[in-house]
């Protein structure tokens, strides 16, 4: 067993989370109707925390099933990688000692090493020897002359040329990689194809990972259709459950589609505590600015502990987040308000203990509801997945264009990066930025950033780029 348990044990049992109230009060400024998106950040680090105690079980899986998962615990090396001194080169290995003299060097070649043999028999002073990429150097020999630098004249003899080679040059030496004994990954990494192969150069064959987080999302609206209803007049077809499904998916979460809820109180009401007991965070679209369907909130005032948010951002000004008190979750079993409960707290569950199940209520628009997954939600999920991944860096580029930009507020333009003349990354904007243009968000490889305080971009000044990568 080469994974160290965490050196801090996971509690079991953790403490209650703070409640909105709590947290509000925490923040110095807090006013959930005019937020800024770096305030509704600080706000999120408070709220959610990595799913953690006896519900996060861990399970041990093979190297390729790992893919996109969040290491449990810290691997230990069981060896060196590489695992001896070996060749960087196809040439003559050789110790290097004599180069030092600044003479061309004359070397009798005694054998040939092979990768994956071993060269068991001593070189005489004088002698070389002819090695392939990766095999084995054997002991004394540090140096190897790459076989084109190498002058072979005479029969069964090389000459070096002085200045061409340092002693130890194109040897790549034990442990270069990873020490045995030594963390080689630490827990909390996504397990990138590099970390695979990183886990595979030490012989691992499986590995202890987080269980996959599990995310309910439902869409809500009277005039949302679901794919395969025939269109009907004012009616669209849900594009946020798909988009969702796919942005979710690349996360590497488990998703449960909960379809379409109509704007009814008592089917938003049954469809959350349908999703709160089964799912580590609910995420929903629709239903969070101020027209009169929008039953959401007063929904979640009334079974979850909620904020309301108008961030001064665009596209995705409002949002709600909190947490969803399912009665199956508390731990008196009575139904309404969630909060702080006098029974004493159970293990079997620790969403009774973080106080619900986390709630993300996006808008509806198509692609505020993206652009608020992106800047919220996604750091948010990899944060309770146990991620210790940091965020992404934000890409430089200079506008092609003039872009118009009100100060106060955090814009989210969908760009097209691309690499100019001169070999620096450019960015130009997909043009018309309503909030229902998913086809702009195709055409896209990223958001273009306009900070809060920015005012209008000229053209050739340089932007932030939040880049799609694989996110999208
Ligand atoms: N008087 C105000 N009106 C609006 C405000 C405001 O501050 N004052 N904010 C606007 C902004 S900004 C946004 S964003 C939207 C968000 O509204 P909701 O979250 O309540 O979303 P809905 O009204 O339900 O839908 C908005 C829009 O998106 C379409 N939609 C909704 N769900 C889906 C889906 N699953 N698939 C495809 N399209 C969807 C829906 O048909 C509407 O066209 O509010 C503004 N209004
Ligand atoms: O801010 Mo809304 O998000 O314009 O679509």
């Amino acid at each position: 067993m080469h994974q160290r348990p965490p050196t801090a044990p996971a509690n079991p049992c953790p403490l209650p989370m703070k409640t909105i109230a709590r947290i509000a009060a925490e923040l110095p400024g807090y006013d959930p109707q005019a937020l800024s998106v770096a305030e509704a950040d600080a706000f999120l680090q408070q709220l959610v925390e990595p799913v953690d105690g006896a519900e996060s079980a861990t399970e041990e899986l093979g190297l390729c099933a790992a893919l996109g998962r969040v290491l449990a615990r810290d691997v230990i090396a069981p060896i060196s990688v590489p695992p001896h001194d070996n060749s960087a080169m196809d040439g003559y290995a050789f110790a290097g000692a004599p180069l030092r003299a600044g003479q061309p060097l004359r070397l009798r070649v005694a054998g040939t090493a092979l990768a994956g043999r071993v060269w068991a028999a001593a070189l005489a002073p004088g002698e070389c020897l002819k090695i392939m990429t990766g095999a084995l150097l054997p002991a004394g020999l540090d140096t190897v002359v790459p076989q084109e630098l190498a002058s072979a004249l005479e029969e069964g003899h090389i000459t070096i040329a002085p200045g061409l080679l340092q002693p130890g040059d194109n040897r790549r030496r034990a442990g270069e990689d990873l020490q045995a004994g030594r963390v080689a990954l630490a827990q909390g990494a996504l397990l990138t194809p590099a970390a695979l192969g990183l886990l595979a150069s030490l012989g691992l064959a499986s590995v202890s990972v987080r269980r996959r987080l599990r995310v309910a999302y439902f869409s809500t609206g009277d005039e949302i259709l679901s794919l395969g209803q025939p269109a009907r007049a004012g009616a669209v077809y849900d594009s946020n459950r798909y988009t969702l499904f796919g942005l979710l998916t690349r996360l590497g979460v488990q998703v449960i589609d909960m379809g379409v809820v109509r704007d009814d109180p008592a089917a938003l009401r049954a469809a959350l505590l349908c999703a709160a007991p089964q799912a580590d965070a609910i995420i929903t679209s629709g239903g969070v600015s101020v027209g009169e369907a929008d039953h959401l909130r007063a929904m979640l005032h009334e079974i979850g502990d909620m904020a309301f948010w108008r961030i001064a951002m665009r596209p995705g000004r409002p949002m709600a987040v909190g947490r969803i008190a399912a009665p199956q979750l508390r731990a008196d079993g009575a139904g309404g308000a969630g909060g702080a409960s006098s029974a004493r707290p159970s293990c079997a569950d620790g969403r009774r203990e973080r106080g619900g199940t986390l709630l993300f209520g996006l808008p509806g628009n198509p692609v505020a509801a993206m652009v608020s997954f992106l800047v919220f939600v996604r750091p948010a999920l990899l944060r309770m997945m146990g991620s210790t991944q940091a965020a992404a860096p934000l890409l430089r580029a200079i506008s092609t264009e003039a872009l118009r930009k009100k100060p106060g507020r955090t814009e989210y333009q969908r760009g097209c990066v691309s690499t100019a003349p001169d070999g620096w990354p450019q960015v130009r904007s997909t043009g018309d930025q309503g909030s229902g243009l998913l086809s702009s968000m195709v055409q896209a490889n990223g958001l273009i950033v306009l900070h809060h305080h920015r005012g209008p971009v000229a053209a050739g000044e340089p932007v932030d780029v939040l880049p799609f990568d694989g996110a999208i």
